[in-house]
Formats: structure tokens, C-alpha cells, sequence
């Protein structure tokens, strides 16, 4: 079900009108559903149902508190890449024993950090990270769970800056020197072997690739198994894909139904990453028409949000859809919605047809994945509000930010 409905030509987030919010919070502006939310984190949680898991909810796709919090209520887990992220999550209330450390550069005070709160477990990416972690561990006094993170080398047909799981790319650990590391983990004093660990890449829309990695990864774990390396879960990572436009990715359901089968009797908790399934289509981001300009047959509607708050589209070529507010009857042109950042590649979209005049509101749907997380300051733009709605209430969950916190930490020379 979409909570982002028209109701009498107006477009709703839930029950609230999207004008409304955009004309008392202004704009450049994300509006995120808090049933939404709810509902894909409760699809993911009842397709495993039966088996036991954890969904850990990937904090770099949307990570403002509020929605962590959400997330933490209902009992979700959280996949963090940073110790900023892994601060957030406490804040939010999350529970650290189920988080999940990602990432190829965690430092040794990020480490010590996550030991001291006790995470659920380190994905490790590299032989070399794994020495770091057992001598930060040693040093504090702590067992730290490791699992490690193996790069399957499956191609996992998604765009090649969103394709982790090749081996040109640099995440995880080649598939060849996956049995050493992990003896060498097993062999160290202040490390705790659970698990294996892939991320093939994001946004994906067959489930095949997600298949392939798996028969690798299941291999490796029959083969640890037969070494007396016993693996209690395997991370099966995100990547999900969802539609931005007709694009038909598998339901959580059936992708773990898949996944499951798979197992067959091996006894592995199974350990999911979504982000962008949980949060994208949980999200607009709201944007006003300042101008109209054209030559001839190409026309330009010039709005208020650029590619500093929503980055997807310049950087991936990403397509999203552009949808009026209150939309009008009549003639449409063909237009490319431009922001004011000095830059070709600022846009939001390209030759979208649509009925426009000066001051219009536009939605750009599937915002709430990669798009505030992505926001920047570039051309000294306040980063934009961000609201969440459930029913007909709504909540500012972060204010406009002001011009004045920008060089805050700048300082003048004397
Ligand atoms: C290690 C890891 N886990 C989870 C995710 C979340 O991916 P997605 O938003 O595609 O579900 C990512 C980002 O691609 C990631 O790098
Ligand atoms: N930021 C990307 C996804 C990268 C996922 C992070 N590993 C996007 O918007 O599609």
C-alpha cells in the first residue's frame, strides 16, 4: 500500500497534506512515512518468521534518529559503517548487541568503541583489519565476534558504482584466501569466529545473483565446517532493489523463501542488511518551481532543491519520479528539473512531461533512501528539513538547517 496518495488533486503523506507541510516547513524538504517504514521492516521480519535472524536495518540509508528509533521499537537490529553511525544508533535507542560492523576502514578507536558497547559482531574485510581487531581486543580485554566478510566475485547486474561484489571492487576478501583468513581468525586469541559475511551490491532486481553468491558462500561454509570451523550465522548482506519505476524486484518473502531453501538442513541463523527496501519508498523529497525558462524545444523548470540534497541523480544517473503536488489539467511540456547549484550535472530529472507554473510544488518520489544521508553543503546550501508523518500528525525530525551553523568551526586568522 502507498501512503503517498492524491485525495481530491492534492498529494498526501499519510494524512497530511503535502502543500500544507511544504508551505509551513518550507522547502527544499523530505517527508518520510512512518507506517511505511513500519510496514517494510515488518515484511522483511515476517519472511524469515520461521527461521532463526536478525534485521539489521543499514543506518547509511537513512539515519536520522528518529527513524532509527522507529526502527529500534519494533525491534530491529542495525548495520553501521562508521562509529557515527554506531553513535546514532545508541542515541536512537538501539540495542548495540544487534549491531553489525560493515566496513573496509573501521579504525582502532572505532573498534574499541564497539567493543566497549558490546555489537553483535565485526564483518571484517580484510586479513589485515583482522590482526588490528585482535590486538585492539586484546589490549581492552574483550572477545571480539568476528565474521568475515567474502567477496563471491558474482556479477550482481546493478550499476557498476553500486556493484560490490566483484573482485575488482574493494570490499570483502577474495574468495582464494577465504579458508587461510579464517584459520588465522580461529588461530587468534581475542577473536570469537560466528559468521561469513557478503554484499554483492545494491539496488537489485533478480534474485539469481543473490542465489549465485549464496552456493559460493555455502560452499565455503561446508568446506570451514569440514576444517572444525564451525559458522553460526551467515549475513546475507542488503541489496534488495525497489521499484523507482517499473522495475520489479522480488518481495522480501520470496527472496528469503529462496534464500532459506538454499540452507537446506545447515543449522546458520541468517543475518539481512536491508536499507534502501526499508526506506527509499518511505520517503519524498519535496522541491519548489522558482522558474520556468525554455528555447525552443527544450525547457527548463528551475527548483529549490538541487543535487547537494539529493545526490542520486547526478551521481548515478538514477531515475526517479517527478510528480506535481497539486497537479494541473491542461498542456505539458517536456521539461529537465534543474536546481540552482553551479553544475551541468545538477538535476533531478530529465525530460519529464509535466504541467508547470512558477511557485508549483514537485514530489521526487523514493527519496528516503540515499538522499538526505547523501546531502551536502556544496554552494553553501543549509542542508534541507526533514519531517516524519504518521497519520495526520506530522513531526519535525530535523530542523532547516541555518546559514549560520555552516562555518561554524571556521575561524578567521588574526
Ligand atoms: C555492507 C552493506 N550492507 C548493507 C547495505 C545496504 O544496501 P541496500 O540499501 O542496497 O539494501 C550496503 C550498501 O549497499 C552495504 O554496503
Ligand atoms: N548510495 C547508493 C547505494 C550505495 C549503497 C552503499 N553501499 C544509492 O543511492 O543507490
Amino acid at each position: 500500500m502507498d501512503h503517498f496518495l492524491y485525495k481530491n488533486n492534492e498529494l498526501l503523506a499519510e494524512d497530511c497534506s503535502v502543500a500544507d507541510l511544504a508551505r509551513t516547513h518550507g522547502t527544499p524538504l523530505y517527508i518520510y512515512s512512518r507506517a511505511t517504514l513500519e510496514r517494510h521492516w515488518h515484511a522483511f521480519d515476517r519472511a524469515v518468521a520461521d527461521h532463526p535472524h536478525l534485521i539489521c536495518y543499514a543506518v547509511k540509508a537513512n539515519s536520522n534518529i528518529a527513524v532509527l528509533n522507529v526502527l529500534a521499537r519494533l525491534g530491529s537490529g542495525f548495520d553501521i559503517v562508521s562509529g557515527g553511525e554506531l553513535q546514532r544508533v545508541i542515541q536512537a535507542g538501539g540495542d548495540p548487541a544487534k549491531v553489525v560492523f560493515s566496513g573496509v576502514g573501521k579504525t582502532a578507536a572505532e573498534m574499541e568503541m564497539a567493543l566497549n558497547l558490546g555489537i553483535h559482531c565485526f564483518n571484517v574485510e580484510s586479513a589485515a583489519e583482522l590482526e588490528q581487531l585482535n590486538i585492539v581486543a586484546g589490549r581492552i580485554g574483550k572477545l571480539a565476534p568476528v565474521s568475515l566478510r567474502i567477496n563471491p566475485d558474482v556479477d550482481a547486474g546493478t550499476h557498476p558504482y553500486i556493484s560490490t561484489g566483484l573482485k575488482d571492487n574493494k570490499f570483502g576478501i577474495a574468495m582464494e584466501q577465504a579458508e587461510a583468513i579464517f584459520a588465522r581468525a580461529a588461530a587468534l586469541p581475542n577473536l570469537k569466529v560466528k559468521g561469513v559475511d557478503c554484499h554483492i551490491g545494491s539496488q537489485l532486481t533478480e534474485i539469481q545473483p543473490f542465489l549465485d553468491a549464496m552456493d559460493r558462500m555455502l560452499a565455503l561454509i561446508d568446506r570451514l565446517a569440514e576444517q572444525g570451523i564451525h559458522i553460526e550465522h551467515f549475513d546475507v548482506g542488503g541489496g534488495l532493489g525497489v521499484p523507482y519505476d517499473d522495475e520489479t524486484p522480488p518481495q522480501p518473502a520470496v527472496y528469503a523463501a529462496a534464500l532459506i531453501e538454499r540452507l537446506g538442513d545447515r543449522k546458520l541463523k541468517l543475518i539481512f542488511e536491508p536499507g534502501r527496501a526499508i526506506a527509499a519508498n518511505a520517503g519524498i523529497f519535496v522541491t519548489q518551481v522558482l522558474y520556468l525558462k525554455g528555447n525552443g524545444d527544450k525547457h527548463f523548470a528551475l527548483v529549490d532543491g538541487a543535487m547537494n540534497d539529493l545526490i542520486r541523480p547526478a551521481l548515478y544517473s538514477a531515475w526517479q519520479n517527478i510528480i506535481p503536488v497539486n497537479p494541473r489539467d491542461g498542456e505539458t511540456l517536456n521539461y529537465d528539473i534543474v536546481g540552482p547549484v553551479c553544475e551541468t550535472g545538477d538535476f533531478l530529472g530529465k525530460d519529464r512531461e509535466l504541467n508547470l507554473a512558477a511557485g508549483d510544488f514537485l514530489a521526487v518520489r523514493s527519496s528516503g533512501a540515499y538522499g538526505f544521508t547523501m546531502s551536502s553543503n556544496y554552494n553553501s546550501r543549509p542542508r534541507a528539513a526533514e519531517l516524519m508523518v504518521d497519520g495526520e500528525q506530522a513531526y519535525v525530525i530535523r530542523e532547516r538547517e541555518k546559514v549560520t551553523q555552516l562555518w561554524q568551526g571556521e575561524q578567521l586568522l588574526p
